[in-house]
C-alpha cells in the first residue's frame, strides 16, 4: 500500500503547490487568538517556502528558523537572512532574530529559545513547543536541521528546545538547532527532499525502514509529510 505521507511531486510547480497549500491551511483555518507559529529550515527549500509565505504579510504569523547558522543576518550563510532577502520588508517583524552577539553558541541557543517562549507557543504535556507547521530539509546523509547522523545532539531528550552545535559537518560549523523531540512534538512537519543525491537515503528510510538516520524517527511519527520529486523518489518503491 502506498504510504499516504509520501508525496512524489511531478514538477516544481506541483511541489510549490504542496508547500503553498500547507501554509494556506495553517494560516487561513487557524482560529486561535495567538499567532500561527511556523518553523523553517535552510538549504534548497528556502525559495519555495519563502514563496509560500509571501501572501501572508498581513497575517498574525511568527516564523522561527529551526536551524540557524551563527552568523550576522546580512551574512550569505544566515538562514533567516536568506528568507528576508526574498520576502517583503514586513516579514522582518515576524521572524525571530538571533541576538546581535552571536559569538557564544550556547548563549545564542538560550536567547533564541526565549524568543519562541515569549510567543506563547502552545506546549505539549512534556513542555515542548507544538509548532503549527515546520518545514524541514534533509541532507543526503539523512540529517535534518543540524541533527547529523552519529552526533550526540541526535540523542538529546532533555527539556531544552534549542541546542547549540559547534562542529556541524555541514558548514558553517557553529549553529543552533531545535532538538529531535521538538520536531516530533510539532503539529505537522513538511520534510522536502529533492534531487538524485537523496534517492538512496530515502529508499533506506521509506522502503527499508532503516532506523539509523536522524530523520528515521520522523518517518515512524505520524506528523510528517515527505515531499519528494521524481529524482529523489527514483529508488523509492513506496509500497
Ligand atoms: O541550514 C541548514 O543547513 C539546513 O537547515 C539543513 O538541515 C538543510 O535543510 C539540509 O542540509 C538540506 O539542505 P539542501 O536542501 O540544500 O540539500
Amino acid at each position: 500500500m502506498v504510504n499516504p505521507r509520501v508525496h512524489i511531486t511531478k514538477s516544481p510547480a506541483d511541489l510549490e503547490k504542496f508547500v503553498a497549500d500547507a501554509v494556506h491551511n495553517v494560516v487561513v483555518f487557524d482560529n486561535n487568538p495567538f499567532p500561527v507559529v511556523i518553523g523553517v529550515s535552510g538549504g534548497s527549500i528556502v525559495p519555495v517556502v519563502a514563496k509560500a509565505l509571501e501572501p501572508y504579510a498581513g497575517r498574525n504569523i511568527r516564523i522561527f528558523a529551526v536551524d540557524e547558522r551563527l552568523v550576522a543576518l546580512e551574512d550569505a550563510d544566515s538562514n533567516t537572512g536568506a528568507y528576508l532577502k526574498l520576502l517583503p520588508p514586513a516579514f522582518k517583524d515576524k521572524f525571530a532574530l538571533l541576538p546581535v552577539d552571536v559569538t557564544n553558541a550556547s548563549v545564542a541557543a538560550t536567547s533564541y529559545e526565549s524568543i519562541l517562549r515569549s510567543w506563547k507557543v502552545p506546549q505539549t504535556e512534556g513542555g515542548l513547543p507544538a509548532f503549527d507547521l515546520l518545514f524541514l530539509g534533509m541532507g543526503p546523509d539523512g540529517h535534518t536541521c543540524s541533527l547529523f547522523p552519529g552526533h550526540e545532539l541526535v540523542k538529546y531528550s532533555g527539556p531544552a528546545w534549542v541546542l547549540s552545535i559547534e562542529d556541524s559537518p555541514k558548514p558553517p560549523p557553529r549553529r543552533i538547532t531545535v532538538s529531535l523531540p521538538v520536531l516530533l512534538a510539532a503539529k505537522r512537519n513538511v520534510l522536502i527532499a529533492t534531487g538524485a543525491g537523496k534517492a538512496e537515503v530515502l529508499h533506506k528510510i521509506i522502503d527499508e525502514k532503516d532506523q539509523g538516520y536522524p530523520t528515521s524517527k520522523l518517518f515512524s511519527a505520524l506528523n510528517t509529510d515527505w515531499v519528494l520529486d521524481e529524482a529523489s523518489a527514483a529508488n523509492v518503491a513506496n509500497e
